[in-house]
């Protein structure tokens, strides 16, 4: 069967929503008959949106002395509804397509077997021609809990199915070379690997309703895009902007995509802030990983090993002098390997296939 090309769709927030805050519901309305044509297209679409703080916040009056977080879990709570009904009666009862909604935490994607579950549900929806909308599940991720915003969620997302391409759908029409609203600055159409200093173009202004900014944007598109996945920063409230996707002819920042990784490893490279433990390695073990010749890290490597893990648990390479190597599965737990540092003849901590290297891979 030939390949289907997967498309993970992002929704931010300001793109549902009008100037004045109201949820924009003709934009939405034109972006399902957009996702419709991409359907018929032969596309598969997972999309992940934002909104049901927006939504929420609009038809929720709450008092205004309450604590913020349990404010915005309440709009979450009661926007979410709102904004999943919307697709709903847009996508179901007007183009007969079926939608399933995917609330999710940062800590499902930690864990492994979270994450195969989750892995194998999208799989099956995408399967069964049903949409899934993804969004984080705001009623229990609060604080260090939270996604840095739903860019982040959705490069995860694209990760997790290994989707050829990952378009994120915002206010303004891709990276700027300045202030996007001044005239004297250019949209940057195209971003290679070694184009670091697009972030310093970047500053901390956000739309009214986002929350992580260009900044995140870039650097989850950048990641993304070292794993092998086409990124695409395009402006959701352009009319037309997924058929001119579709035609070939979006104005948006693309990034060039690196060559595709193994699914282990794109779970592994999105890791870095969901370890549990944090192994040291001396200057063999460090050589005999970064050589090119496929190597597991070994027990006799190791001179250190701090925090509490299980087997499957992501663990933190570091060298002898703090530097951070790469992230891998732990093949058993941190009791077991604390008995083994620096012996000889011993299993593996991590095997190849579950280690990602940073500069090497
Ligand atoms: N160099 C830049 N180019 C484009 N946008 C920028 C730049 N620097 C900052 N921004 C801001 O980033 C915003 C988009 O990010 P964000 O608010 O997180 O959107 P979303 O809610 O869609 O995720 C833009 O509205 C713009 O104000
Ligand atoms: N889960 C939140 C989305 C938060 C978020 O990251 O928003 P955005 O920066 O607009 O993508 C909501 O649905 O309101």
């Amino acid at each position: 069967m030939s390949h289907q090309h997967t498309l993970v769709i992002k929704i931010g927030s300001n793109v549902l929503t009008q100037s004045n805050g109201l949820p924009d519901l003709a934009r939405m309305k034109h972006l399902v008959e957009q996702l419709m044509t991409l359907r018929k297209a032969g596309k598969k679409i997972v999309l992940v949106s934002s909104g049901a703080v927006a939504f929420g916040r609009q038809n929720t009056p709450i008092s205004e002395k309450l604590n913020p977080v349990l404010k915005k879990q309440i709009w979450a709570a009661t926007g979410q509804i709102r904004l999943i009904n919307e697709y709903q009666r847009l996508f179901q009862e007007q183009h007969g397509q079926l939608i399933a909604q995917i609330l999710v935490t940062k800590e499902d994607f930690r864990d492994r077997k979270h994450f195969l579950n989750m892995k194998s549900c999208v799989e099956a929806l995408l399967q069964q021609d049903i949409i899934p909308i993804v969004n984080e599940n705001d009623t229990v991720t609060i604080t260090e809990l939270m996604f840095t915003d739903n860019d982040e969620l959705a490069s995860l997302t694209a990760a997790m199915i290994n989707a050829d391409t990952l378009l994120l759908l915002t206010n303004v029409d891709g990276i700027f070379t300045g202030n996007p609203e001044n005239p004297d600055s250019e949209l940057i159409e195209t971003v290679h690997a070694s184009m670091a200093e697009i972030s310093s173009f970047i500053t901390a202004s956000k739309s009214s309703f986002g929350r992580g900014g260009m900044l995140t944007k870039f650097a989850m598109a950048k990641k993304s895009a070292d794993l092998g996945i086409e990124v695409l920063i395009a402006n959701g409230k352009t009319d037309g902007v997924l058929v001119d996707y579709l035609n070939q002819k979006l104005r948006c920042t693309r990034f060039e995509p690196k060559r595709k990784r193994q699914a282990t490893k794109k779970w592994l490279a999105h890791g870095s802030h969901y370890y549990k433990g944090e192994v040291f390695i001396n200057e063999g073990a460090k050589k005999s990983l970064t050589s090119s010749v496929i190597r597991s890290l070994l027990p006799i490597g190791i001179t250190k090993i701090e925090g509490e893990f299980l087997k499957g648990d992501i663990l933190l390479v570091r060298d002898e002098n703090g530097k951070q190597i790469g992230l891998g599965k732990a093949a058993y737990s941190s009791k077991a390997a604390q008995e083994k540092i620096g012996l000889k003849n011993q299993k593996p901590i991590i095997h190849y296939d579950y280690l990602y290297l940073f500069d090497h891979d």
